[in-house]
């Protein structure tokens, strides 16, 4: 999917009192002044688009916002152009009972259609029946879909934990679905690790994406249990080759050289799992690897900008290759300092290996010991990981000068699925069949 489809959606709210300081009256309260009626006209005195909106087969008040199509080939959020904010999650799921499992995945399927398109969880934030809790939570009433995606993946848990095959999935799980292996300078923390099932929740207002992600985590309790998340800002990635790229918390340039969402052809070689490849419930997935790193950002400020050029290769004004003048000249890897992160990281020192990288800033406070807890929360997408993650990483972690400044201290993989198709389909359903 491209930019081209994107369409204008529609917002979250709430009529008329939502454009004013007073309270909005409950669906129930307008049906007793007069219903429906009362409803179109004050949405018409307002000049709003449509009736006010309460439920699931209520329609949507005011266009205006950017929504993003959840139905398609493909996951939204791998190949569709990168949106300002993260909220990833990843869960155990707690339940035994693979049919409980599978009404989960088909309520989470009803409910991201719904949250991308602009619209509230089920019957809303404000529902008919007062002594029951809604089916939405209400914080982003009013907020636009602000380019909202939610892309789900299982991780190699759901297949097999403790020796057990806990859902008769065993056998389907993916040969590219591999546990990591350990890397030199891994210290990773078992707490901000693993997990069997993710949802990465990308949108260009974070209210938005964390209301998916709580809401996600709302209709799965008692099934599925959050075992770590990861708000993220600041793109550190671009996936629209014209649009300006966005700075990591070094302050570099980090995106420059990756694959767009235009780019068929690689995503085709680089990212998405073809027919071939297997499993069957794969075709038209990817395999996605996450890495919480910490960087040692007051080190780093202290170190001199020729240091900081000569560990990336690039430099820190216009993100040129070393011996270049523009950022998206041709690297000249020979001319970057051998131990140089652009050098060991470009496909020429990796017999091809390409990945696409989809990553955000982070910070989380402080460390306690007077540090901010700040980094790169990477996260990349890939055809194989095996092909992919596995030897970049091996390389990088053995030779790259970064690896003075930064740590990893969070790990996980996942499958993702391919695309849901239509209304009938939801997130896992090959998987399952
Ligand atoms: C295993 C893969 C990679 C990890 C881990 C990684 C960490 C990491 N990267 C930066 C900053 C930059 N990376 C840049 C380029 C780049 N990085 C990777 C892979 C990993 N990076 C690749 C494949 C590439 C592209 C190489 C190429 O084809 O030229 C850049 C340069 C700009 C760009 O092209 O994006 C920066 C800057 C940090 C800070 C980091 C860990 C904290
Ligand atoms: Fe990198």
């Amino acid at each position: 999917m491209t930019e081209a489809n994107t369409t204008t959606g529609s917002e979250r709210n709430a009529g008329p009192a939502a454009d004013t300081a007073s309270p909005r009256p409950s669906r129930r309260a307008l049906l007793g002044w007069g219903g429906a009626g009362l409803a179109l006209g004050a949405a018409a005195a307002g000049g709003t688009a449509a009736a006010l909106r309460t439920g699931a087969d209520a329609q949507p008040v005011a266009s205006g916002g950017d929504a993003v199509p959840f139905h398609g080939a493909h996951q939204a959020g791998i190949a569709t152009p990168v949106q300002d904010r993260l909220h990833f999650a990843s869960f155990d799921v707690t339940t035994t009972d693979r049919a409980a499992l599978v009404k989960l995945l088909q309520d989470w399927t009803a409910a991201a259609a719904r949250m991308t398109a602009g619209h509230e969880v089920g019957d809303g934030a404000i529902s008919d029946n007062e002594e029951l809790p809604p089916d939405d939570t209400g914080e982003a009433l009013g907020l636009k879909p602000s380019r909202l995606t939610l892309t789900f993946g299982v991780g190699p848990g759901l297949f097999e934990k403790d020796g057990k095959d806990r859902f008769g999935l065993r056998a389907r799980r993916p040969k590219a679905l591999i546990d990591l292996p350990a890397f030199p300078g891994d210290n990773l923390d078992p707490a901000r690790s693993g997990g069997d099932l993710c949802v990465q929740a990308c949108a260009d207002d974070p209210q938005v994406a964390v209301h998916a992600i709580r809401n996600l985590a709302r209709i799965g309790m008692g099934k599925v249990a959050i075992r770590w998340s990861q708000l993220g800002f600041g793109k550190t990635s671009s996936t629209t080759p014209d649009a300006q790229t966005p700075r990591n918390m070094m302050g570099f340039k980090d995106g420059t050289r990756n694959i767009a969402g235009t780019e068929t052809a690689r995503l085709d070689k680089h990212v998405w799992v073809g027919e071939k490849d297997g499993p069957d419930w794969m075709t038209g997935g990817s395999y996605l690897v996450a890495r919480r790193i910490r960087m040692h950002i007051e080190t780093w400020d202290r170190t001199s900008l020729r240091e900081q050029e000569d560990v990336f290769g690039r430099d820190k004004a216009e993100g040129a290759p070393v011996g270049r003048e523009r950022e998206h000249d041709e690297p000249l890897l020979k001319a970057m300092k051998p131990d140089a992160h652009v050098r060991l990281a470009h496909p020429d020192s990796n017999n091809g290996v390409t990945i696409l990288r989809r990553g955000y800033s982070f910070t989380d406070g402080t460390d306690g010991l007077g540090r901010l807890d700040a980094g790169l929360f990477f996260i990349a997408y890939q055809r194989d990981v095996r092909d992919g993650f596995v030897p970049l990483q091996t390389n990088l972690a053995r030779n790259d000068a970064l690896n003075e400044y930064i740590q990893h201290v969070g790990s996980a993989v996942f499958a993702v699925p391919p695309g849901v198709r239509d209304k009938g389909d939801w997130w896992g359903k090959a998987l399952f069949a």
